[in-house]
């Protein structure tokens, strides 16, 4: 008989905890209130452990590991719904000036301020990522062509606003160049091929001076009701 939520065949107390009782501790994670080494306490360090590996430790937010599975979600449901979605690559100008100036430790309060700019800039439905060094990613689901570009200038004026204390008497501005690509609708991508889309809009961004955002148009397919009942239906060979 399988073991059941109650009767456990294992004795939790044999488990070896110790790494990962001080990874969560030194993360500064909470350690679940729960009966130590009850099931529920298991599941509490268990989903501890995992939000710890999608996050990025200096600023909290998702990493790369963590924002390409949000990506695989949103191409899923861009083909199957032709929502719109578009994702962001941002990238802070000329950072090694801030690193080589200010040395590594002003460098890192920077790469922080830049990621709670973006983050307070966009709704909570959306994904931001620290997907680099000084690079950041943001996916915004139901985000349509029309709304893409002002999200963008919003992003990019947070930055620019926000006024960074590094040391006693010493503030930085910093600016973010950003480039954007819409999810294909009704088609099938990777996160790899969609990245790499933005990124040819992010590099445009700097080619064209910095601290401006250009985004890929949005290419509408038309693709009939006939069409979508086949794009996701179950060919014969498979069902066999
Ligand atoms: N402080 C700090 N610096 C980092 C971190 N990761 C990467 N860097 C630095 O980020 C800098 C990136 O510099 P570049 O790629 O040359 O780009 P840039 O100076 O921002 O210039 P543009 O992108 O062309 O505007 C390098 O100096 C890296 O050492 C980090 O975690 N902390």
């Amino acid at each position: 008989m399988a073991p059941s939520a109650s009767s456990p065949s294992t004795d939790l107390r044999s488990l070896q905890l110790d790494s990962a009782l001080q990874l969560l501790d030194q993360a500064g994670a909470l350690l679940p209130d729960a009966e130590p080494y009850s099931l529920e306490w298991l599941q509490g360090l268990i989903d501890a452990l995992a939000d710890l590996s999608n996050r990025d430790p200096l600023t909290g937010l998702s990493n790369r590991r963590n924002f390409e599975m949000q990506l695989s979600r949103e191409i899923d449901r861009a083909a199957r719904s032709g929502e719109s979605a578009l994702l962001l690559m941002l990238d802070i100008d000329h950072f090694k000036k801030v690193n080589d100036t200010h040395g590594h430790a002003a460098g890192d309060l920077v790469i922080r301020a830049v990621a709670d700019a973006v983050a307070s800039a966009v709704r909570p439905m959306d994904t931001v990522a620290r997907v680099g060094g000084e690079e950041f990613a943001v996916v915004l689901p139901n985000c349509s062509s029309s709304f893409g570009p002002t999200v963008a200038e919003r992003i990019r004026e947070a930055v620019a606003e926000q006024v960074v204390a590094v040391a006693p008497g010493l503030s930085l501005q910093v600016t973010v160049s950003l480039g954007g690509a819409y999810a294909p609708q009704w088609v099938r991508s990777s996160p790899l091929l969609w990245m790499e889309r933005a990124d040819r809009q992010l590099y445009r961004a700097k080619a064209e001076g910095r601290n401006r955002a250009c985004l890929e148009p949005q290419i509408e397919s038309i693709v009939s009701a006939d069409e979508k009942s086949m794009l996701f239906a179950v060919l014969p060979e498979e069902s066999l």
